[in-house]
This record gives C-alpha cells, structure tokens and sequence, in this order.
C-alpha cells in the first residue's frame, strides 16, 4: 500500500451510514434526525431533544410528559456514586471524576449488560449525569450537595443542583441551548470511540466511559476549557491582535478555533454567540464580547480558520458561574444522548471496527540464541498447502 493511500486521521473516510444527524458542510448546516439544529435551540428543550434523538421524532405533548417525570424519578445522585466522589481528590480532573461516576452507574446497574436495556441505560445516564457534573462543580469547591427540585425542569434544575439558587431564565435558556447545540455531531471522535467498544458487543457503559475519554482531549471537547487560557491570556481586546500575531509565530494551535468537518464556519457557533451575547448583557459583562470579537477578528485577518462551537461555549458558561475545569462535563452531559443513540444505532447493525495499518517498523528479526526448531511449528499454512 502507497502511503497515499493511508488516510491519517480517518480524514474524509466515511466509516458507516447513519439516521441520526447530518453535518453539511457545504451549506453549513447541522440536522438532528432532518431538524435544523438552530431551530431545535430556538424552540426545544433539551428533554425534547434527547427523545428526538433516541426515537427519530419529536415528542408529542403526552410523550414530553412521561419523559420529565422520569427523569426527575432518576435525577438525584446514587449513594455509592457519592461515596466513591468523595473518596478522589478534590484536585482531580472532573472529567476523571465523571469517567469514574460513570462507571459506578454503571456497576449499579442490574441490566449493564442487557442490550435490550440500552434505551433504558441511556435514560439513565442522561437523567443523573447533571447530577454528577453539578455536585463535581460543588466538591470540588468544598460546597455540599443541592439536592434535585421536582419543580424544575431539565436545564433550571441543573443549575439549581450546581449553585443552589435559582437562575434567571436568560441564563436557563442560555444553558438549554448550548445542551442541545452540544447534544449531537456525527461521527466526531467521542462518538466514533463509542461505535468502536460497541462494535465489540461491550456494554454502554462500557462505550460511553471510554467515549468521556476521547472527549476529553483539547482537540475535541476538552476545546472548550483551553479557549479559556486564550481569554484570561489575552486579558483585555486590545491585545488580541498582537496576542494572535505572537501565537501564530509560535506554531500554536488556536483553541476553539477551526474543525475537522467544517472549513467555513461551524454551523451551531451563530446560536452560541447570540445566546453568548444574551449572556453578556444579563451579565453586563461585554469585555467577554469585546475579546471574542477581537480574537476571531484577528484569526480572520491572518487564516481563515473560523471559531468552532467550543468558541462561544466556554465564555458563555465561565459567565454563568461555572469552573473552567467543569465545561467539558456539561459537555457529556449533553452528548451522552448522541453517544447512546449511536451505541443503539451501531447495535442494531454491527460490524466489528477494525482496520488494517500499514507496517514500517523493522524488517524480521530473531531473538539472539533462539533456535527456530524449538518453536511450535505452525501447522496451519502447511495444511493449506497439502
Ligand atoms: C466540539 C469540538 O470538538 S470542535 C473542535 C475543538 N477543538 C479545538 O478547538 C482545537 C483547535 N483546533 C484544532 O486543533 C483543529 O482545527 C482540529 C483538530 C479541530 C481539526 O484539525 P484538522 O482537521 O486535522 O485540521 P488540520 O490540522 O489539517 O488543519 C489545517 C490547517 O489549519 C491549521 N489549523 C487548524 N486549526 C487551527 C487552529 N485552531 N489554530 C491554528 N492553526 C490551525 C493547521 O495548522 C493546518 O495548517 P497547515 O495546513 O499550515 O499545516
Ligand atoms: O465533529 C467533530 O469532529 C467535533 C465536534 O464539533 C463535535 O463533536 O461536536
């Protein structure tokens, strides 16, 4: 094989089909299940997202229901999950920790290993995960538990659970769209990571763990805390310029800037800024909108590499009150729907992932003093040859 043909980074392959969401790059648009992800933000709640893309349709007043009383019966965080969060460091990664919480839901759970019970493991997980990601925010800063509040809804009690009080209603809508802006992307590589453990016939759990992995990582998810080492770097507008000349000099790679997919624009940053924007004015925080503009600007009069989502994301969620090392948990807690909607999808038509690569290290070589007769001698090409 030509080193021609290796795709790196499986860039441009097309590994498999899916119903779940289309990236277009071309129009720089973004479908769940055919719905134009901006109009979703505009008008869903998150729940109602979530259903979108478990089941492939909205749903009805009656469905929407029945899924929030569920999800409040699930909301509240297991004991031993506690426990276990108590038991790490309070300087560890919360993206370590959530890993870890996951896992002990996972354990916890008689049917981890049903595949039938996928639907029902990914209900789970989406209904405890604010939980986790908002008793982390709190641990973390030596605060106690908030106990969930039946009264609230998805987005409103998620925040209650991190700050115990009750946020502004610009703030909640804020917070719910950059949930469903979050929720889902393709094939992205936390994504692809929870196709591949599927693909072996392991658990969900076991797939979503290891997706929290990938996600992780500064290139993808964990984007969204580095864009806020540019920020505080950077310190004030007027310094972008000369910050952005400097970076890209260096070699730096911009966080939150560019994407895999998208080369004009990442479809959902529009969305984000906007409800960025709402955010600065509730917040009267507008020298967070004046270094944001001033950062692209600059980008954009020297590349022309765009901001992705993680862009408008991490200050937007800095505003509203949250540790930067929590952002990319918010993060699993809105992707565990498209993750799991992919493990169901991969499920239900697998195909063992699984690649060749091309081999450049040494050429054959034998251990010093090993005589070949005393290997086993491999019978199985002699057969073929008989
Ligand atoms: C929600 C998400 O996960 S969105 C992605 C979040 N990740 C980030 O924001 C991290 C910063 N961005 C990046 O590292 C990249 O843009 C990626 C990893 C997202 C995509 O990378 P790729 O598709 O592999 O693009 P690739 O690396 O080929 O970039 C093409 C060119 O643009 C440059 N480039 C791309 N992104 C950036 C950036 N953020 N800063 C500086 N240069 C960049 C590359 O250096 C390369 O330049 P070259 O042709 O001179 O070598
Ligand atoms: O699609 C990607 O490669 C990364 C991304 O934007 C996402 O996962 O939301």
């Amino acid at each position: 094989m030509a080193e021609s043909d290796i795709k790196k980074g499986l860039a441009g392959v097309v590994a498999d089909t899916t119903e779940i969401s289309k990236v277009n790059p071309d129009t720089n648009s973004l479908l769940y299940r055919g719905y134009p992800v901006q109009e979703l933000a505009a008008t869903q709640p998150f729940e109602a997202v979530a259903y979108l893309l478990w089941h492939g349709e909205l749903p009805t007043e009656a469905e929407l229901v029945a899924l929030r009383e569920r999800e409040r019966e699930l909301r509240a965080l297991p004991d031993n999950v506690k426990q276990v969060m108590d038991a790490l460091p309070e300087t560890a990664h919360p993206m370590d920790v959530v890993r870890t919480a996951v896992s002990i839901v996972g354990a916890n759970d008689p049917k981890a290993d049903d595949p039938e019970a996928d639907l029902e493991k990914a209900f789970r997980l989406y209904a405890v995960l604010p939980a986790i990601v908002a008793y982390e925010q709190r641990r973390r800063n030596g605060q106690a538990l908030v106990p969930p509040r039946a009264d609230l809804d998805y987005a409103a009690n998620f925040l209650w659970m991190a700050f115990g009080e009750e946020a502004h209603p610009t703030v909640v809508d804020a917070f719910n769209q950059s949930m469903v802006l979050y929720a889902e992307h393709s094939f992205n590589a936390s994504t692809f990571t929870a196709r591949v453990v599927t693909s072996t016939l392991a658990d969900l759990y076991s797939a979503v763990t290891a997706a929290i992995g990938a996600l992780k990582g500064h290139l993808h998810g964990g984007a969204n805390e580095a864009v806020m080492d540019v920020f505080r770097e950077v310190g004030t507008a007027d310094r972008a310029d000369a910050w952005m000349q400097d970076a890209l000099d260096s070699k730096r790679t911009i966080m939150g800037f560019g994407h895999r997919v998208y080369k004009n624009g990442d479809s959902r940053v529009p969305t984000m800024r906007a409800a960025l924007v709402r955010l600065v004015q509730h917040y009267e925080a507008q020298e967070v909108l004046d270094i944001y503009d001033a950062l692209e600007r600059s980008m954009a009069e020297r590349k022309p590499i765009k901001p992705n989502l993680d862009f408008p994301s991490g200050p937007a969620y800095a505003l509203i009150g949250f540790d930067v090392p929590i952002f990319t948990p918010l993060f699993v807690a809105a992707r565990v729907v498209g993750w799991t909607a992919h493990i169901v999808e991969q499920r239900a038509n697998n195909a063992l992932i699984r690649p060749l690569s091309e081999y450049v290290g040494p050429d054959e070589r034998h251990v010093e003093g090993v005589s070949q007769a005393d290997l086993p001698e491999d019978t199985s090409t002699i057969e073929e040859e008989a």
